[in-house]
């Protein structure tokens, strides 16, 4: 018998198929339209993202040369905050989902903070006001959308992220995890259920809301494809990723290095909350546990910024490219680049920042351009560690990493560099996809507990810290001092 994993991300869907132990048999991926209707915003169409589900598992399954008889379960991971509301009747979006990255609800989060500041409701459900989370996209729709608001109150309007979207046109049910609902704003992070007082300084109406469920549980069957499978599991990407690499122990961190990149330490379960920049999330639930949280360090521009050279200067015809634009060179030239596109998230959130590239003489080349740019994503990385550290009061051991960045030999070997700890990459690259196949298995008895989980992690490379302190501390002040002058140039 077999795990088939949907990982829905923000740029493609893939399908994977894995096997007892957790090694991958098929995989099959489709890339889906981004659309930028406006500067700052972006958006999906929700039944695109549906449409390419369903092949990409059903060619997943084809390759493998399996039907649905072999398959366990199913379990579900995606872009996380993606906002979608949808006729509660028909199932028919009422309007394109409205991605993480989008910055249209800037104005509204201003207002929603008033004197209070952007930390307004961190107590109670652990995030920041930002432009990033669920809820302003939500009141945005509502505010927006022709009579969308008294449709809403009367219970013809569903909200959900992209895993409640997909659960609804899998089983029938209207439902959430628990890790995809403390990313919306509306979630207190201590009772695990929807807050009355945020749903009220929202003003979104409860009836909307799905119920809430665990990450590794049996939301029902399928209906639509693999018909009678159990759907087994649902997180949010990066918490995914956490599950994957078996950080199933207070103290443990990965991170994952794709368009953007997130830095997840397990913190037990207990929340602890953040005064330096970090996010509290759920880090997964099994069952009727207890929850697992986290501390995050959520970074948007990161891989995206390597897409940006290639797709907006020409200056390499492939992401991989970079590296190899970045070996003309022996260091950064004096050059760094801050991509603050859509503001700074992690640890800074400020939303007045735009990108810069600092320190340009007349000595620098396109390749300390190249390299600046992966530097960027390993000083931002830094960043949020340090925060993490002094928060949680433990030191990293190592850092566990994946994502498409962890190609990048020099950014890892970099990484390792400037935050002075070993850097290790375990040998099942898709840990998104491994994470909810996991938790899947877990809850119908696929596999027996978390122990037999961890035996599976195995190092596939491990990167050394050899830099000189002097030389890192001054990088990183340099780093700092680039990263002061991205403020304030967006009003
Ligand atoms: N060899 C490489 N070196 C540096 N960056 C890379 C390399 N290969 C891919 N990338 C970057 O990694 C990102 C893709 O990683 P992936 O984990 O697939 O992202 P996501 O899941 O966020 O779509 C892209 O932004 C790309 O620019
Ligand atoms: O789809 P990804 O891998 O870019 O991840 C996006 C995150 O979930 C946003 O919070």
């Amino acid at each position: 018998m077999y795990i088939l994993a949907i990982d829905q991300g923000t740029t493609s869907t893939r399908a994977i198929v894995f096997d007892a132990d957790g090694a991958i048999v098929a995989l099959d991926q489709r890339e889906h339209r981004q659309s930028f209707p406006r500067p700052g915003w972006v958006e999906h169409d929700p039944v695109e993202i549906w449409h390419n589900v369903q092949a990409v598992s059903t060619r997943a399954l084809d390759q493998a040369g399996l039907s649905r008889a072999d398959v366990a379960a199913i379990g579900i991971t995606n872009q996380r905050e993606t906002t979608i509301l949808w006729d509660a009747a028909t199932g028919e979006p009422v309007h394109p989902a409205i991605v993480w990255q989008d910055t249209r609800t800037d104005a509204l989060i201003r207002t929603l903070a008033g004197d209070a500041g952007p930390d307004r409701f961190r107590d109670r459900c652990g995030l920041p006001l930002a432009t990033y989370f669920a809820a302003p996209k939500v009141v945005w729709l509502l505010d927006n959308v022709p009579g969308l608001r008294a449709r809403a109150e009367a219970g013809e309007i569903r909200f959900g992220t992209v895993d409640t979207w997909l659960i609804e046109k899998l089983t029938g049910r209207h439902v959430t995890d628990v890790t995809n609902a403390s990313r919306t704003m509306l979630m207190n992070l201590t009772t695990l259920d929807w807050d009355d007082e945020l749903l009220a300084a929202f003003g979104i109406p409860r009836v909307m809301l799905p119920e809430i469920g665990s990450s590794s549980y049996v939301y029902g069957e399928a209906k639509t494809m693999l018909h009678g499978v159990p759907v087994a599991s649902a997180l949010g990407d990066q918490q995914a990723a956490l599950f994957g690499q078996a950080c199933f122990s207070p103290g443990e961190a990965k991170c994952t290095y794709g368009t953007g990149s997130f830095l997840l330490l397990n913190t037990g379960t207990r929340p602890v909350s953040s005064e330096r920049g970090l996010v509290t999330t759920v880090g997964y639930r099994i069952g009727d546990a207890d929850p697992v949280y986290a501390l995050e360090g959520s970074i948007a521009i990161t891989g995206s910024l390597v897409q940006w050279l290639r797709d907006n200067l020409g200056l390499i015809a492939s992401a991989p490219e970079i590296n190899e634009l970045a070996a003309t060179v022996e260091d950064n030239g004096g050059c760094y680049i801050v991509p603050a596109f859509a503001g700074l998230f992690a640890p800074h959130w400020r939303p007045d920042a735009r990108g810069v590239i600092t320190g340009l003489t007349g000595y620098v080349t396109k390749g300390h351009l190249a390299r600046a740019a992966l530097e960027a994503t390993a000083w931002q990385v830094k960043d949020v560690v340090d925060a993490m550290m002094a928060e949680a009061a433990v030191p990293l051991e190592t850092l566990k990493v994946d994502g498409g960045m962890t190609a990048s030999d020099l950014l890892m070997a970099f990484q390792a560099d400037v935050l002075d700890v070993p850097v290790v990459r375990p040998t099942v690259a898709e840990t998104t996809a491994l994470g909810a196949a996991y938790a899947a298995g877990l809850a119908v008895g696929f596999w027996p507990d978390t122990d037999t989980l961890r035996a599976k992690w195995h190092v596939d490379r491990r990167w050394e810290p050899s830099m000189p302190a002097d030389q890192r501390d001054r990088g990183h002040a340099l780093w700092l001092r680039a990263v002061e002058r991205s403020f304030g140039w967006a009003d």
